[in-house]
């Protein structure tokens, strides 16, 4: 009820765990905090929070226009209604180095169990889209040692995203991705990899837990889970889904209502007013009220 039960540093720790266990860790996107309780419920392993979809949610692109202010509390909205582990995308780390550690310490205040920093400059895009480019070698490991120095709890989870792949090729990608450890990453984010023989390749060259981004409509083929357990994968993120599916359901229901003059036949493909209520925890709250205001003379 109100918030979850579990705290924030119970979350990094029981995410440190499950990423030792060697299995691969699923993480859909929320794209609000009620989702992120869906996504419990559904019996996931955490949450991520996504920088495509935090800004759409405000109509904008993902061009780095959304500031650490609203990633943090977007994040933090999202993150205290879960008792998984919440893992944000945190762009570039908003800023100069510094700016990156204090990032951080925000993220950590608000209850994220990690986030990923990437190699782009600033400002950013989407990973899928044509004409990125990264930074050099000393800016993005100077990021992440930011990173690595600014937390405070050493189970938040720091994750190097390279977005260099497409920018210099697979070989430099690994590289690079090689030096951001050395630097202090606890694990890696390949970006908008070709196909399984990159990932498998990444898993060649590295020993730090890899996270593979199954997005839709992008660079890469998707992969389940199965084949990403046996690419020696650790996390994937689903980041956009759950906003892909809402936003389809959502337009193909407008144009029943515009047609048929009444949602009536949709019912079928909503939520129920009971599933809601079960989700938000209902019976919590009458529990909760009927303690505090029932008495007897
Ligand atoms: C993972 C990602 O950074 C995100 O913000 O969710 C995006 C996802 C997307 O735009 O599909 C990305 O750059 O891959
Ligand atoms: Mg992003």
């Amino acid at each position: 009820m109100l918030y979850a039960t579990t705290t924030a540093s119970d979350k990094r720790r029981a995410f440190r765990e499950a990423l030792a266990s060697g299995r691969l860790l699923r993480l859909p996107g929320a794209f609000n905090p009620l989702s992120a309780r869906l996504i419990e419920a559904k019996g996931f392993d955490g949450v991520y929070v996504s920088g495509a979809v935090l800004s759409a949610d405000l109509g904008l692109p993902d061009i780095g226009l959304t500031t650490a202010t609203e990633v943090t509390t977007r994040a933090g909205q999202i993150a205290r209604m879960t008792n998984l582990p919440a893992l944000v995308d945190a762009d570039t780390g908003f800023g100069e180095p510094m700016n990156v550690a204090r990032t951080v310490q925000g993220l950590e205040d608000a209850g994220l169990a990690g986030c990923h920093i990437e190699d782009q400059v600033n400002p950013k895009r989407c990973g899928h889209l044509d004409g990125k480019d990264v930074v050099d070698d000393e800016t993005a490991l100077r990021r992440i040692r930011a990173a690595v120095d600014g937390r405070r709890d050493p189970d938040f989870l720091v994750v190097a995203r390279t977005d260099a792949r497409a920018v210099v090729g697979l070989d430099a990608a690994i590289d690079r991705a090689r030096a951001l450890v050395d630097a202090g990453a606890d694990a890696v984010f390949p970006e908008a990899l070709a196909g399984p023989e990159e990932f498998a390749a990444f898993r060649a060259a590295l020993d730090v837990p890899l996270l593979a981004n199954m997005t839709e409509f992008g660079k890469g083929t998707l992969l389940t889970a199965q084949q990403l357990t046996d690419l020696g994968m650790n996390i994937v993120i689903y980041p956009v889904t759950l906003l892909r599916l809402a936003m389809g359901a959502a337009s193909a229901g407008l144009d029943e209502i515009l047609a048929s003059g009444t949602q009536a036949g949709l019912l079928d493909r909503m939520q129920t007013r009971a599933d809601l209520y079960d989700l938000l925890d209902y019976p919590s709250y009458s529990h909760f009220d009927e303690d505090v205001f029932n008495f007897r003379l």
